[in-house]
């Protein structure tokens, strides 16, 4: 089955749609610059609404230990995503300090972007591909920018990966298709305003990635 993620989860309308069409995870964006980013005791509050669910996943950016450790005190996260620039080096050290898997994600543009996945694999436990931001783009995902799908297609990722960047309910299965995905990452193409997720877009989106797995 497709793993579905939605990520950029800030008000109770999303949570329940994300958790009513049985995403397998949601992202919480600990990061103040962001139009999604949420409180820990703001993601708290969302993610009391329902005891299990979701897998809870918190997105952070070039965080501090202090960060990462206001969050998990308020909220159990299942899942650290690494969304800046961190190092090899500061991935193992995030997941040994905090005793949790880490999802390290990386700016795909062309083929010799794949070259970084080898010093990452050993120590993450999941990558996220993403479009690498547009210039001028303040930032680093949520964009709805796509990269050239075909790129994965076929290749060797060295863990459980995830696509992601500018998916839509109206472009997924074809990402899926081309891309050979076994999981997707949304944001804005299920928002109706930028930062404002829309729950018809959120349950369109899970639906139409099982679809695109059961046509296989
Ligand atoms: O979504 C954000 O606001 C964000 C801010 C800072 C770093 C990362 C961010 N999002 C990361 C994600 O995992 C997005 O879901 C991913 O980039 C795909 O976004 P989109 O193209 O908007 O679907």
């Amino acid at each position: 089955m497709t793993t579905v993620k939605i990520c950029g989860i800030s008000d109770a309308a999303g949570f329940d749609a994300a958790a009513a069409a049985g995403a397998e995870m949601v992202g919480f964006v600990f990061y103040p610059p962001s139009p999604r980013a949420v409180t820990p005791e703001g993601a708290a509050a969302l993610s009391a609404r329902m005891e299990d669910g979701p897998l809870r996943v918190g997105l952070f950016v070039d965080p501090t230990d202090e960060e990462i450790a206001a969050a998990l005190a308020a909220v159990p996260l299942g899942l650290i995503q690494l969304h800046g620039a961190e190092s090899p080096e500061r991935c193992a050290e995030i997941r040994a300090r905090f005793g949790l898997p880490v999802m390290k994600a990386l700016g795909i543009g062309d083929a010799a972007d794949f070259a970084a996945l080898e010093a990452y694999a050993p120590v993450v436990d999941r990558f996220l591909l993403d479009a690498k931001p547009p210039a001028g783009a303040s930032l680093p995902g949520g964009n709805a920018a796509a990269f050239d799908w075909g790129l994965t297609a076929g290749r060797v990722i060295p863990r459980p990966w995830l696509l992601a960047g500018g998916l839509t309910p109206e472009t997924v299965a074809r990402a899926i298709r081309q891309s050979g995905a076994a999981g997707v990452d949304v944001s804005s193409g299920v928002e109706r305003a930028r930062g404002v997720k829309d729950p018809g877009r959120i349950g369109a989106f899970v639906r139409a990635a099982r679809d695109a797995a059961q046509a296989g």
